[in-house]
């Protein structure tokens, strides 16, 4: 434990040397306690020797007797030694208790109980192991100090049987403790990593249906198990070594002694003083040895984790080992974002060009952003990120103060892909599957007005119809993904390309109806021009460069916005009804190589007119290289379009 945290050994030190008068009560009841150990090897040896062996059993009765009292003695002294150790420990609880709480509500803006309940659950923690730890590691030193004194006085040679073999053990198991604590904590963080992982996966199982995310899935979740298999190997195996530290320290001394009696009875040592020396060894030492190698291994390892992490600077929230969901909120009075991206790159793999690079961008709630760009420059990749699907590669993604990817962070925002995901169920099954409770009919029936679909309700049946998604259309699928993200309580409702089986005018009510859920905030992977218009704010992504701001702004600064503008229908051109949130207290930054460089012969700003969806022009979906390159075939005319 403490061998790995100077600072906490210091910060001890400094504790104990402030309770001085607490510490010497506990010193001199433990000398009382120690009084019993020392007695019932002396005792029994002089009973037997000056005893009953010598023909006097009531002497040999008294020394018994003697070795009696010596026990309640030590009992009483057991008993008083409970007093000091509370005395240690109280004080050091009440401060853990005092110094996490404020800061947790401080940091949390004072509403998250649930936090402050996780924290001091684990002071109780600290406070015991270090309970154990003081009654381990003193009751040791007393016994020891007890039984080697007595072991000197019925005879040195007894102590000379029996140190050697005691000091080399407990040398190697304190040379273990650096090591072994070190992978014990290893082990802890690997098994805590691998619980919030598969937490995570849980919260987000059925993300990772709808985004067809298994294989990577299991292979993340198989580095957490192998990460954590290796250091549960490695702990394993310092552990033999303390074993064999044990052997030696306890059970060593114990076959010398026997194997070695006839020296020793031929060195002065009588039939008593061996008896004596076994009861030390087998009723004293080796119990205290015991319960030190325990303490020292368990509670010390515990203690120094649990303390170090709740008195670090950034103190987390939940459970040990959970990411700290709050080490990024916001100070008291400023709510936290309901997005934030702060230097997010991302890369799929250690070669591959960023797909995002050092992008910043915060949206309070109520925001509403569109995300435009050519086809393959890392829309998804960036929705993936904000969902915590994808790991950023540096930087980080906050979704309400909690960073993506923790289970917090999964319960404040749905995605929704592009690839509805609707089950053999009920209508109302299927709308409300986010939801912990039963959606009332009433919000049903809001819902599925909200976002055009009382039509389909209808013609199914009704909201306890059974649905069978094979007999739906992509677009009626969409749609049903779309209510069931509007129904749950996540505020961060991000659409990758949800609408794009709907036609314009669909779209435009199902976008308006997120817009304007309350508390709510929107970012749409958008699919038409109008979509980014209907956009408080809009993120033009050009490669791993960005600009980002208002469309009017945009069409001014960014030529490739421009471009996915113009290649819209003119009659989508003029004077858009703006959202009343117009300036929303979002902000972002452009990348720092923006402006981009001019386009080349080589890149292509296709309009993709979509066949079969009356109306249905100006996709923002062009095509130009980015990184691995879209593939021709992925355009429909692959007809190039050049700027002048
Ligand atoms: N799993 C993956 N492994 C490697 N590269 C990937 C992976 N997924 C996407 N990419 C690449 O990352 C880049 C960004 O892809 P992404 O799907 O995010 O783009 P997009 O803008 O959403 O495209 P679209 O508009 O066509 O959906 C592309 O070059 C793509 O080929």
């Amino acid at each position: 434990m403490t061998p790995v945290e100077p600072g906490l050994a210091r910060r001890g030190v400094r504790y104990l040397a402030r309770r001085r008068r607490v510490v010497a009560a506990l010193l001199a009841w433990s000398v009382v306690e120690a009084g019993h150990t020392f007695a019932l090897g002396y005792a029994l040896a002089e009973a037997l020797d000056e005893g009953f062996l010598a023909g006097r059993p009531r002497t040999g009765l008294a020394w018994l007797g003697l070795a009696a009292v010596a026990v309640v003695a030590g009992a009483y002294g057991t008993g008083r030694t409970y007093g000091g150790v509370a005395g240690l420990v109280e004080p050091f609880r009440d401060g853990l208790v005092r110094t996490v709480v404020s800061r947790a509500l401080h940091r949390g803006g004072g509403s998250d109980t649930a936090a402050v309940s996780r924290l001091t659950h684990q002071v109780e923690i600290a406070r015991d192991a270090f309970a154990g730890l003081v009654m381990v590691s003193r009751s040791f030193v007393f016994t020891a100090a007890g039984a080697l004194t007595g072991l000197f006085l019925l005879a040195p040679p007894l102590l000379a049987v029996v140190a050697p073999p005691l000091v080399l053990g407990l040398g190697l198991f304190l040379a273990t403790l650096r090591p072994l604590a070190r992978r014990q904590e290893a082990y802890l963080a690997a098994d805590e990593t691998l619980a919030a992982g598969l937490g995570d996966v849980f919260a987000g199982l059925r993300d990772v249906t709808a985004a067809g995310a298994e294989p990577r899935v299991r292979a993340e979740t198989g580095a957490l198990t192998d990460a954590t298999l290796h250091a549960s190997r490695s702990l394993a195996r310092w552990s033999v070594v303390r074993v064999v530290a044990l052997a030696l320290a306890g059970q060593l001394p114990v076959v010398l002694l026997l194997a070695g009696a006839p020296w020793l009875l031929d060195h002065g040592v009588t039939a008593g003083g061996l008896v004596g020396a076994l009861a030390y060894l087998t009723q004293s030492l080796m119990p205290a040895l015991q319960n030190l190698v325990h303490g020292l291994g368990t509670s010390g390892s515990r203690l120094a984790v649990v303390v170090r992490r709740l008195t670090a600077p950034g103190l987390p929230d939940g459970p040990p080992g959970e990411p700290a969901a709050t080490a990024t909120a916001a100070p008291q009075d400023a709510p936290a974002p309901a997005l934030a991206l702060r230097r997010l790159t991302f890369a799929y793999g250690d070669r591959a060009d960023p797909v995002v690079r050092d992008l910043d961008l915060t949206l309070p709630r109520g925001a509403h952003l569109a995300v435009v760009g050519p086809s393959g420059v890392g829309k998804s990749t960036l929705a993936g990120l904000v969902a915590g699907l994808l790991r950023p590669g540096g930087g980080e993604v906050t979704v309400g103060g909690a960073r993506a990817g923790t289970a917090a962070a999964a319960a404040r925002r749905v995605l929704i892909p592009q690839e509805a995901y609707v089950f053999s169920g009920t209508v109302a099954d299927n709308l409300g599957y986010l939801r912990d409770d039963p959606v009332p009919e009433e919000e049903l029936r809001a819902a599925a007005e909200a976002l055009g679909m009382a039509e389909l309700v209808r013609r199914v049946g009704g909201f306890a119809a059974p649905l069978a998604p094979a007999e739906l259309s992509a677009g009626e699928r969409q749609q049903i993904a779309l209510a069931r993200a509007y129904l749950s309580p996540a505020p961060l409702a991000v659409l990758d390309e949800a609408t794009s089986h709907l036609d314009p005018v669909a779209e435009a009510r199902a976008e308006r109806a997120f817009a304007s859920r309350p508390g709510g905030t929107l970012v749409v992977i958008a699919h038409r021009a109008a979509s980014a218009r209907r956009a408080t704010r809009i993120l033009v992504m050009d490669g791993a460069d960005t600009v980002c701001g208002e469309h009017h702004e945009l069409l001014a600064r960014s030529p490739l916005y421009r471009d996915l503008m113009g290649a819209a229908d003119p009659a989508h051109r003029g004077p858009e009804p703006r959202n009343p949130a117009h300036r929303d207290g979002s902000s972002c930054r452009d990348s720092p190589s923006y402006p981009p460089r001019p386009l080349r012969d080589t890149d292509r700003v296709d309009p993709v007119p979509r066949p079969g969806l009356p109306g249905d022009r100006g996709h923002v979906v062009a095509h130009r290289p980015v990184g691995q390159v879209q593939a021709a075939g992925d355009l429909p005319d692959g007809r190039p379009l050049r700027r002048e």
